[in-house]
């Protein structure tokens, strides 16, 4: 059987490092990490998130603001929100919440944030500098770089000569997690829609990350023994057995088929999501460090 990743447990590893790097930075710099959560239109799911991240923040000891904004709102007055985020002192991250509603050119927006406070890393700079290895000044997307935090306790630092797979080719999940593998030397396969006998290419992976939106999709008998399985997938289903019209999370990996093949696998919930949102407070401080002309800190 599978060890079962705790993000959990290493998220609060992360937010504790946080913590103390906030408490440093005031005490001797006066400098409090602000981080701008911004949210158009009222998507159940979408409001839960917020409200966590910005529940974190505060538990981070940071200046945490979150504007909801109407379904309605124009792209001309989100566009003024970023221009007023970007030139206001006390913040040092923005991160707009996807999907946006269809009349806004969601590019158009993440492109008009300054690279600078551009903490969740889809900015165009932070995309260039992941892939050209300047990883010293870029925020990498916080799904993937708490997948390679995850992925680091189980396999260490240098993944040289791994067989790496993943599932799942989105700019938000599956390139940036790509890049990170590669940089970090693994022999890297993207698989996508197109991909053809994807169970056989999932076999050859000693590290394999689904990204894919499917529950439950990548099967027990697709996972190499002694596999570290990285399911990134958060899928809502009905649970019937919980009662009527309930339902639950489940990933894009099938678990307990996956557990008995894998050497260590992460559960959902409570594996990379937790992640996320502790690699966005992480993003934040090291953005707020950056900002006072201080040395990157390291995660
Ligand atoms: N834990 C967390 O913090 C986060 C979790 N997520 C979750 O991760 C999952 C993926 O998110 P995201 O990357 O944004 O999703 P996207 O929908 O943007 O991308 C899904 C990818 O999966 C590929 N795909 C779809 N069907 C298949 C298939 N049958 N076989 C192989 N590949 C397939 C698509 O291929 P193609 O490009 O060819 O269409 C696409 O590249 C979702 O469940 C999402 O909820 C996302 C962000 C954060
Ligand atoms: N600009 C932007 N940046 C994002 O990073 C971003 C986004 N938009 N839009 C939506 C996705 C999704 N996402 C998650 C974050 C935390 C959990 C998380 O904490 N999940 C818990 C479960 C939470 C629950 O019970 O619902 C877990 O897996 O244990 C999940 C998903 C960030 N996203």
């Amino acid at each position: 059987m599978a060890d079962i990743i705790d993000g959990k447990a290493v998220a609060e590893d992360v937010v504790s490092r946080v913590k103390s790097l906030a408490a440093e930075l005031k005490a001797k710099n006066g400098v409090v990490p602000g981080l701008a959560v911004v949210i158009v239109g009222e998507d159940p799911a979408s409001q839960v998130y917020v409200s966590s991240k910005g529940k974190k923040a505060k538990e981070c000891g940071f200046h945490s603001v979150q504007h909801t904004l109407p379904a309605e709102t124009t792209e001309r007055d989100l566009l003024k929100l970023i221009d007023e985020l970007n030139s206001d002192d006390a913040i040092h991250g923005i991160l707009v919440q996807l999907p946006l509603p269809k009349h806004i050119d969601s590019g158009r927006i993440i492109q008009a944030i300054s690279p600078e406070k551009d903490v969740d890393g889809f900015h165009f700079v932070n995309v260039g500098k992941l892939g050209t290895g300047e990883l010293e000044t870029a925020f990498v997307p916080c799904t993937p770089a708490g997948s390679m935090l995850l992925i680091e306790r189980v396999r260490g630092k240098d993944l040289s000569g791994l067989n790496a797979v993943v599932v799942g080719r989105s700019n938000i999940v599956g390139k940036p997690m790509a890049n990170l593998l590669l940089a970090a030397n693994c022999t890297v396969t993207i698989a996508h829609s197109r991909t053809k006998d994807l169970p056989a290419l999932c076999r050859t992976a000693d590290i394999l990350v689904a990204a894919v939106g499917r529950p439950e999709m990548i099967k027990g008998d697709w996972v190499n023994p002694g596999a570290t399985v990285i399911d990134v997938g958060i899928n809502r289903v009905p649970a019937p057995e919980k009662g009527e019209g309930k339902g639950k999370l489940v990933g894009d990996v099938a678990f307990d088929e996956a557990a008995k093949n894998a050497g260590a696998i992460t559960p959902v919930p409570g594996g990379v999501g937790p992640m996320t949102i502790a690699l966005l407070m992480a993003n934040t401080v090291v953005s707020a460090y950056l900002r006072a002309g201080l040395a990157r800190p390291t995660f």
